[in-house]
């Protein structure tokens, strides 16, 4: 069951599926918007109420969530011994001890410190504490946490329908705080949260998240058979009861760029094998959408861009910077997409009749269309979380979120106001902050210079980062015309073919669906006079050079990146 042999058979079989996938894939995202995104959907600010009523009032509060249907009470003791009871990790634990030459018991026994070592333990009062804390600090940081309560309508009936397993996207630490926070609020169940094992070694407050609901995984598991066993089972046995949805950043880590990250499998084909085994009728997926007019650790984050390591997660680092809280970090938003049901998107994609040619207590190596299917879910899920924020600025028709009053120079000089560690207005022209060195300590060295402009160009590109989905099929349609200097459809698309391969790994393009990603591009440049289309062309006219200039220009600093690499001059001239 090595996870390496099992991948190799995957990767020299895949041509097989692939047409099946495609079709499979086209047929079902013609069926609507993914994104789910509502135009009637409704954002309320959370922290309005929290200015008006006591914070104490709200932590200590009745709380009396209604479970996922029937689901039993479970004890985090009692979930750790129905893990280690299964059938499936007796099952691996021989198999280990076999291999190894270890006895069972000491195999056991590392198996029973694996899940010492992860289990969560959720308590009320830990979550009451906490959103006691939050309430003041978000407070202090955000003017506004928008949330579209149409979306907690929506979760709060999938809750009682099935397993729910909410798929947030990852900016910042603030992510998991704030949605745990809302539930709290809204009287919905508390999730529990796979965290990496770094959180796990913050003195108190790693046991304080483990309180909260956090499960501590290790990041990189590579071949550890017993681990995968432990952890894998450890989520199946929460989704199969519905003790808690559960909660997982599908891309792995907080995206340093604000783009997309591409998924992490893992824990994707663990919250789905009940559903695959025929142990849950089905599964409910939340893409939840979260983004922010101003990232609290924007500038760590670009530093860790420039090749600085990543400061090593401790309690006196919390401690240090809680500097933060004298900031304005403007809004936050938070969108709940609509729930995904496994059981609908998988139709005609698995065949899970598979499973039932072994005992479900049995590991299984799932088959290739699975393997293929569960990435695909992962693509649609991370792909669901931005489209939400296209539908956004297309419903303002102004395409920005932009308030009505007051008049626009005060909400530029606000929207500058909140970034002016890193722009300032001179002028009348917007440009990059210049930092000057320490008082007294001299101008910077040629060395320190080039950091700080890097670290000021890496945050401003991290917001436009945050936008780029929006643009970026019309943006490498408007590339592909311009390169390959042809009105040919044909000639245009194959080159269009080629920038979705180029950029699969800076942007979530689902497989299998390049043609109608070019086609959406044609009909969204054609929609603003960019391009006319026929069936045999494709030509941009004079008065559509504006906006297809600015599009190159949006994807530029990618290819100068890929050219820097080297090898891709010939097809850029
Ligand atoms: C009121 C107020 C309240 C407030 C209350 C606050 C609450 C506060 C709570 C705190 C909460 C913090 C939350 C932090 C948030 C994060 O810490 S985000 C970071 C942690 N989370 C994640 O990473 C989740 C997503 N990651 C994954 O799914 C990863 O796959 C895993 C599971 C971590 C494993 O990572 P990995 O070892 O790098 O493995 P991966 O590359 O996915 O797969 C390796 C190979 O194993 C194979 N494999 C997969 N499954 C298996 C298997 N079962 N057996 C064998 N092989 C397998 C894969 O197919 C893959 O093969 P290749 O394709 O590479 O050939
Ligand atoms: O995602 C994490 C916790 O939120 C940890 O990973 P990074 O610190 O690498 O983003």
């Amino acid at each position: 069951m090595s996870s390496s042999g099992c991948n190799r058979g995957f990767k020299s079989t895949q041509t097989r599926y692939y047409i099946s996938t495609i079709l499979n894939s086209v047929s079902l995202l013609q069926c609507e918007d993914p994104s789910g995104y509502k135009q009637e959907d409704e954002f309320m600010d959370i922290l309005e109420e929290r200015r008006r009523s006591s914070d104490l009032g709200h932590a200590l509060r009745t709380f009396t969530p209604t479970p996922y249907r029937g689901a039993p009470p479970l004890s985090a003791g009692a979930l750790n011994r129905t893990v280690l009871e299964s059938q499936y990790l007796r099952y691996v634990t021989k198999e280990v001890a076999m291999e190894t030459g270890e006895s069972v018991d000491l195999v056991r026994e590392e198996a029973s410190g694996i899940l010492d070592e992860m289990s969560q333990n959720l308590q009320l009062g830990f979550i009451r504490l906490l959103g006691f804390t939050l309430s003041k600090v978000f407070k202090r940081l955000f003017s506004h946490i928008n949330i579209n309560q149409e979306g907690l309508n929506r979760l709060q009936q999938a809750i009682q329908e099935s397993p729910v397993i909410l798929m947030p996207n990852h900016r910042s630490y603030v992510d998991f705080l704030v949605l745990s926070y809302i539930l709290f609020t809204y009287d919905l169940p508390i999730p529990v949260i796979a965290a990496g094992i770094p959180l796990m070694d913050m003195k108190m407050v790693g046991e304080i998240l483990r309180r909260s609901g956090a499960f501590f995984i290790r990041r990189a598991i590579g071949s550890d058979k017993l681990y995968w066993a432990v952890l894998s089972e450890y989520v199946k046995t929460i989704v199969r009861t519905g003790y808690a949805p559960v909660e997982f950043y599908v891309e792995g880590l907080r995206s340093r760029t604000l783009k997309s990250l591409t998924p992490k499998l893992g824990m994707m084909h663990m919250v789905l094998e009940p559903f695959f085994k025929g142990e849950v009728y089905d599964i409910t997926l939340v893409p939840i959408s979260i983004s922010y007019d101003r990232v609290l650790e924007e500038s760590l984050l670009a530093h860790e861009l420039l090749g600085v390591p990543k400061p090593r997660e401790t309690t006196m680092g919390l401690l240090k910077a809680r500097r933060v809280l004298e900031e304005d970090y403007g809004s936050m938003h938070v969108y709940f997409g609509m729930p995904l049901s496994v059981r609908q998107l998988t139709k005609g994609r698995v065949d899970r009749c598979e499973y039932n040619l072994l005992p479900r207590d049995l590991p299984q190596r799932p088959s290739v269309e699975t393997q293929e299917c569960v990435s695909w879910l992962a693509q649609q899920v991370i792909r669901t979380q931005t489209l939400w924020l296209k539908g956004l600025a297309i419903s303002f028709g102004a395409r920005l979120d932009w308030p009505e009053q007051p008049p626009e120079n005060q909400v530029m000089a606000s929207s500058m106001a909140l970034h002016r560690s890193v722009i300032r207005c001179h002028q009348g022209c917007v440009t990059l902050l210049e930092e000057e060195g320490p008082v007294g300590a001299g101008p910077f060295t040629t060395e320190e210079g080039v950091v700080r402009r890097a670290r000021a160009v890496l945050m401003v590109a991290a917001y436009r980062n945050q936008a780029l989905h929006v643009f970026i099929r019309p943006a490498m349609l408007a590339l592909a015309i311009h390169t390959t200097r042809s009105s040919q459809r044909e000639d245009i698309y194959s080159y269009f073919r080629f920038l979705l391969d180029l950029f699969s790994n800076d942007f979530i393009f689902i497989t299998g669906r390049s043609s109608q990603d070019f086609e959406e591009a044609c009909s969204l440049l054609r929609k603003c006079g960019a391009v006319q289309t026929s069936q045999q062309e494709v030509t941009s006219p004079e008065e559509g050079q504006r906006t297809t200039s600015f599009l190159r220009a949006l994807l530029q600093p990618f290819i100068d990146a890929y050219q820097v690499c080297g090898g891709l001059n010939v097809r850029f001239k």
